[in-house]
């Protein structure tokens, strides 16, 4: 099928519109499909979830940030001279301005990617659209978060809302964080009741240090390999650190 960018009209002017952004830099995209392609990233500040493991506790449990508008962000992806943008968060889609950010950017000649938790329905286009769809054991302790804790289980899964984003967008990955071997019944679940043939499935482990990643590979790797899916890394740890702004 030959898809437009725009799922209506064309982008309506975005002047003084503005979105709650906690950090832009440019680095190399470390997860998925793309990896190691350099590109300019713009993290929004808020989410709807509050997974217990979050490596960006300042876009979600702690939300920091400035107000910028769109004309800045666009401004200041041209100046990267970069095509590739990656909208991450906290939750980019929280944000209704996100579409018009992402056509703007489009409008522009980028690239954009949206890495989302897929829980929150837009009428947005992206070129990519990673979606990392949260399991039951990502929920804070219940004990310690009564609140978000029953917020995070309602929310985390509305299946409609994921199929809609995922047939909306131009491509698409899956990029699953397993965490411990009671998540792979939910991969295979989901994965089928998604319809995802295996090879748009990344299987990528929860950590933010190496020695985190390559204890959970030790037993993740070969049943990945044995479902047909695709592992995925996390570049950006192994090459700078779980530091701000890479
Ligand atoms: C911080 S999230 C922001 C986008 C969106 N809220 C989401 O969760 O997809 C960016 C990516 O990092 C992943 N992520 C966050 N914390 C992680 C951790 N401790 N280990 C592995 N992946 C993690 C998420 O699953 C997602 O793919
Ligand atoms: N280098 C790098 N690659 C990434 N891919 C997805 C990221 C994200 O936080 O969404 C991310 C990130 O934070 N840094
Ligand atoms: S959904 Fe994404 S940003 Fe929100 S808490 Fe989970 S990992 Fe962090
Ligand atoms: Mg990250």
């Amino acid at each position: 099928m030959n898809k437009t960018r725009f799922l209506h009209a064309p982008p309506k002017s975005t002047r003084g519109t503005t979105l709650r952004i906690a950090e832009t830099f440019v680095s190399r995209q470390g997860e998925g499909i793309l990896t190691g392609t350099d590109s300019f990233f713009i993290r929004t500040s808020g989410c709807n979830l509050r997974c217990w493991f979050c490596d960006t506790p300042y876009a979600s449990w702690n939300p920091e940030g400035e107000s910028r508008t769109i004309d800045s962000l666009v401004r200041a992806v041209k100046e990267a001279d970069l095509k590739h943008v990656i909208l991450t968060g906290g939750e980019p889609l929280l944000a209704p301005q996100s579409t018009l950010l992402v056509e703007s950017l489009q409008e522009a000649g980028h690239h954009v990617t949206i890495e989302t938790a897929g829980t929150i329905d837009r009428d947005v286009r992206c070129d990519l659209l990673s979606l990392s769809p949260k399991f039951a054991s990502s929920a804070p302790d219940q004990k310690g978060h009564p609140d978000w804790h029953d917020r995070h289980h309602r929310r985390r899964m509305p299946i409609e809302i994921m199929r809609k984003l995922l047939s909306q967008s131009l491509d698409y990955q899956v990029k699953y964080v397993v965490n411990e071997p009671s998540d792979l019944p939910e991969v295979m679940t989901l994965t089928a009741e998604l319809d995802i043939p295996a090879d748009k499935v990344w299987i990528m482990p929860q950590g933010i240090t190496p020695e985190e990643l390559d204890a959970t590979s030790i037993w993740l790797s070969d049943w990945t390999r044995n479902e047909g899916f695709n592992e995925c890394d996390r570049m950006h740890i192994r090459w700078y650190g779980n530091r701000r702004g890479t």
